[in-house]
């Protein structure tokens, strides 16, 4: 498919704010779950610390934004793995490093470009080539459970249709339907059961969202009026820069989750010697 980045973007920016920022402002209907953030205070306590690691992120990327672009793809990529949590762990890994390793194999000069515009060139460049030497690797134990197995399960056929949009699409659409259908989705459903008031949670989910959407766009309208050659890098570095602030204290939150209720992304129990369903739970 043919499209340029900044139609991509045009796409892929209402995709996220929509489809993939309420699955992470559950983080705060998850914290009520793992901690008694009794009354207001308790609450302003937990944004206060997830407000505080959101701008230590930033600030570790306006610094160092080379190292910061390539931690962010390192654990990004083990954030996706655990949309494959129920799997063996050579296949959850090849589904968090594909996440990110396809497009950079499959189209390493438009990858590189949008890397350019988050971190300086020879940085981006070689985050890039490390990305698409992961996105290799990962093809190998998809490759030996296909040869072995001789059947299609379901994660392989989800790795095979993510691997065929890696090749199909642009990178940045990509990604916004890999993010905003498997991702956002999965981790969505299976938190939301495991909330006593799913109502509510969908209700703060919203508001939430919709705060960081607006800090958002108002961050690329402030700038583009010092500098208005630029919206598409603005918007670019807003989501992306957004995404990887955003990611540190969801990642802290969703892991503690899933190991407190022994529960992984594919909603199911993990006893220790086998995966078997949760009972939702009851209001
Ligand atoms: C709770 C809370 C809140 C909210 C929150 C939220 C809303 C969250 C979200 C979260 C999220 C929502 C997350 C996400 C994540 C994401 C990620 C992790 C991503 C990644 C990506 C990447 C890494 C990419 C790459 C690339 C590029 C850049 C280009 C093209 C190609 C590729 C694809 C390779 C607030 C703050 C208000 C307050 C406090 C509390
Ligand atoms: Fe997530």
């Amino acid at each position: 498919m043919d499209l340029n980045p900044s139609s991509q973007f045009l796409i892929l920016a209402p995709l996220i704010a929509v489809f993939g920022l309420p699955h992470g402002a559950l983080d705060l209907p998850i914290a009520e779950r793992l901690w008694p953030l009794e009354g207001v205070s308790g609450k302003l306590k937990f944004i206060a610390s997830y407000v505080g690691l959101i701008l230590l992120v930033i600030a570790v990327w306006l610094v160092a934004p080379g190292v910061a672009l390539s931690a962010f793809l390192a654990y990004s990529a083990l954030h996706f793995s655990g949309d494959w949590a129920g799997t063996a762990a050579p296949l959850r890994w090849a589904g968090g490093v594909a996440a990110i390793g396809a497009p950079a194999l499959l189209h390493p000069t438009e990858v590189t470009a949008l890397f350019g515009h988050l971190a300086p060139l020879p940085a981006a460049a070689i985050a890039a080539d490390a990305a698409a030497l992961a996105g290799a690797l990962a093809i190998i134990p998809l490759a030996l459970t296909l040869a072995i197995r001789r059947r299609l399960s379901q994660p392989v056929i989800e790795l095979m249709i993510l691997w065929i949009a890696a090749w199909l699409l642009p990178p940045l659409l990509f990604f916004g339907i890999y993010f905003c259908s498997l991702h956002s989705i999965r981790h969505y459903r299976s938190s939301i059961r495991r909330m006593p008031s799913a109502r509510r949670a969908l209700f703060t989910a919203i508001g939430l969202s919709s705060i960081v959407a607006l800090a958002g766009v108002s961050f690329v309208l402030v700038r583009s009026v010092a500098d208005p050659a630029v919206p598409f890098e603005l918007g670019l570095q807003a989501v992306f820069i957004g995404l990887a602030a955003l990611t540190v204290p969801h990642m802290i939150l969703v892991e503690r989750f899933d190991r407190r209720l022994f529960v992984t992304r594919v909603g199911q129990k993990n006893t220790g010697d086998g995966i078997e369903p949760l009972p939702p739970v009851s209001a």
